[in-house]
């Protein structure tokens, strides 16, 4: 009879699925079936008769884990009890178990705060501590939570991290510190978690004797995707959840670790493997995805100590990859747009195409360039917090209306308001938490303040008054939208977010749960709720490198392989910024099944966020080394060419029209 689980796999991938109960690493390079091998590995559990509330299936995004879930659920001879299974980021997971032993935790509710908050926090602390004023450099709220953050996520003391990230901050170090104490004691009072307290939590948890008994009997089945990508914390979860390691299996590539800034570390892998003892290893090397000419350069940029040489299960096939030097970033977006177009006509959807870069200001000129020619796009990733404000704003809401003693959400939706600053705003947020009457904080308020404050105040109320989601988030609605009319210029483009937002809000039984998984992914919750009605037409894809991990093309664009892009010029001081950044690199070109081109301007802008600024000469990427040029076909682009566009090399250009002056005007 025919095995569904397994008809589709090879025998090593077999191997993996069919492995029993002892500690599985299944460490393998670029679309050798990493997903597809632990898929189905939970789909075969389930069969055997594994309850699948006894599995719990770890990922980096949702994304990931629904697309697990799902294809899970296809293979299985019961779909609907994958349902039922434990999966999700170790962020979502930790903020179910989290609230479930709240009481243990001594904390009364749980609240999380996203990384805006932290740094709005940070902001309602900073005076205090006398990291304020502009006599001299100060760091930001944003560098102070980058320094906690590391701190906790390494074990490093913050002194050593300032020492060797942020230098400039050590003669303020025990200023700093004084006030990272006062940050962990207000969010410990308060029953505030971040990001980072989920995975503490959850760890501690797990540490008690009690408690983590308790955790470890529901889970015999632990599944870990990515597992290069893990920081201590998570390697102490995962080893307190299976201490002998049975019914662990993990999967991941050293060579596509690229969340060092996290405190993820290439090394946690192997390292997994050698200290359980008898557990087993499978590699897989036999890549499914691309054509032999793709590998043939993933495998000469690919670092690591797993010397994985990738083998095209497709053979050669295919184009060779292709390297187009461009003049600037406009040639370089006039090029990979007539590229996506010609293939567009060649038969290819643009579904099957995708734009790569490593940073999401990359693709300013192409987002111009696209929409210009009118083709539709979307992109993923390098979505700021300042891009998703809009969202938390409304969150900030419905938190006030849930909980009246939020300070940081009282904080956020104050200074959403035209006549109040951040110092009224953050007086006022105090004297809301202590429970003063809204008419006398209005009395408080600046006047030119009073009206609209008035109104934000009283829709609260009405929205704190009912338990209706769907009441609640209208009231809260009308609250926000005018004050964000007012504040954000670019408004049209963001109401449709907002209104997706709430429709999504509006429809969930419990308020709470989708504030908090709005706050652990946020951009998910909009890119998913508020932009799906256009996902459905036919669309290019552009998207981050790290937002494109684990997905592949037909057809991929790599945009700036140029030194100082990628690698970027924030990594190039030390070793270990500089190989991650060639791990990136490894990443983006092994997304691709049948074509690559990979695009180097020879200027970029000064500034990578103006569109018009000043350019510089850029050299290509340092990664295109000759072996890897070798394995690709050399172009210029007609821009370089043409001999308008001699200046690209950086000499003054002759101009050939003439350009009104219009000094008149100013006269
Ligand atoms: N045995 C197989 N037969 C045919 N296709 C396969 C097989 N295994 C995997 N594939 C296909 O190869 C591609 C890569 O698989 P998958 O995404 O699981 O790899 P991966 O190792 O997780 O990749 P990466 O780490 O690069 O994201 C997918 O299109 C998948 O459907």
């Amino acid at each position: 009879m025919l095995d569904t689980v397994t008809a589709d796999l090879d025998d090593a991938q077999r191997e993996a699925v069919d492995h029993d109960a002892g500690p599985l690493v299944i460490a393998a390079g670029a679309g050798t079936g990493k997903t597809r091998t632990l898929t189905a590995r939970v789909a075969r559990l389930i069969d055997s008769g594994v309850a699948p509330e006894e599995i719990l299936l770890l990922t980096f995004t949702r994304r990931a884990a629904a697309a697990m879930t799902s294809r899970a659920a296809a293979l299985c001879a019961n779909p609907a009890v994958t349902q039922r299974m434990w999966s999700g980021t170790f962020h979502a997971v930790a903020h179910r178990i989290v609230a479930e032993y709240s009481q243990h935790l001594g904390l009364e509710d749980v609240t999380v705060l996203d990384p805006g908050d932290v740094t709005d926090l940070l902001d309602l602390l900073r005076e205090e501590h006398g990291l304020t004023g502009t006599q001299q450099r100060l760091p930001t709220s944003q560098t102070l939570a980058d320094i906690c953050s590391r701190a906790v996520n390494t074990g490093v003391p913050t002194r050593k991290v300032m020492a060797d990230q942020f230098p400039w901050c050590l003669e303020h170090a025990d200023r700093i510190n004084e006030l990272l104490k006062a940050y962990v004691t207000r969010k410990r009072d308060r029953g505030l978690l971040d990001f980072d307290d989920l995975l503490i939590y959850w760890r501690a948890l797990l540490a008690d004797p009690l408690v983590g008994d308790r955790l470890r009997a529901r889970w015999n089945w632990v599944l870990v995707d990515e597992y290069q990508d893990v920081n201590q914390i998570q390697v102490d979860i995962v080893r307190l959840l299976r201490p002998d390691g049975s019914g662990l299996t993990v999967v991941g590539d050293d060579a596509q670790a690229v969340y060092g800034f996290r405190g993820a570390t290439a090394e946690h892998l192997l390292r997994l493997h050698e200290d359980l003892g008898g557990s087993t290893l499978v590699r897989l090397t036999r890549n499914f995805r691309s054509s032999q000419q793709i590998l043939d350069l993933a495998n000469v940029v690919r670092p690591g100590e797993l010397r994985l040489d990738l083998v095209a299960d497709r053979g050669p096939c295919g184009p060779l990859p292709v390297h187009v030097q461009c003049a600037n970033a406009d040639d370089e977006a006039r090029q990979v747009a007539d590229a996506v177009l010609a293939a567009h006509q060649d038969g290819m959807d643009l579904r099957d195409q995708a734009v790569l870069f490593r940073t999401g200001t990359h693709s300013n000129q192409l987002e111009i360039e696209l929409r210009v020619r009118g083709v539709p796009f979307h992109k993923y990733g390098g979505i700021g917090y300042l891009e998703t404000a809009h969202v938390r704003d409304l969150i900030a809401a419905f938190r006030v209306s849930l909980n009246p003693i939020d300070e940081i959400s009282w904080y956020r939706l104050l200074t959403r308001h035209r006549a109040l600053g951040k110092v009224s705003a953050r007086v006022l947020a105090a004297r809301l938490v202590e429970g003063t009457d809204h008419g006398d904080i209005v009395a408080e308020a600046p006047p030119k303040a009073r009206t609209a404050l008035a109104n934000t105040l009283d829709l609260i109320r009405a929205a704190a008054a009912t338990r209706i989601p769907a009441v609640q988030v209208e009231a809260c609605l009308k609250a926000v939208e005018p004050l964000l009319r007012q504040h954000y210029v670019d408004w049209p483009r963001r109401a449709a977010d907002v209104d997706g937002v709430a429709r999504a809000a509006a429809g969930q039984r419990d308020l709470r749960s989708f504030i908090a998984e709005a706050t652990i992914d946020p951009t998910s919750v909009s890119g998913d709720w508020a932009k799906k009605p256009h996902l459905d037409e036919d669309h290019l894809t552009l998207s981050t490198i790290h937002a494109a991990k684990g997905l592949e093309w037909r057809s991929v664009h790599l945009l700036r392989a140029s030194d100082g892009a990628l690698p970027s010029d924030m990594a190039l001081s030390t070793a270990e910024g500089l190989a991650e950044e060639q791990r990136l690199f490894y990443v983006a070109t092994t997304r691709a099944r049948d074509r690559l081109t990979i695009y180097s301007p020879m200027r970029l802008p000064v500034h990578p966020t103006s569109l018009h600024s000043r350019h510089v000469l850029a050299k290509p990427s340092r990664f295109l080394t000759d072996k890897v040029l070798k394995a690709m076909e050399s172009t210029l682009s007609p821009g370089v060419q043409a001999p308008a566009s001699a200046g690209a090399s950086g000499g003054s250009v002759a101009p050939t029209v003439a350009v009104p002056d219009l000094g008149e005007l100013f006269g």
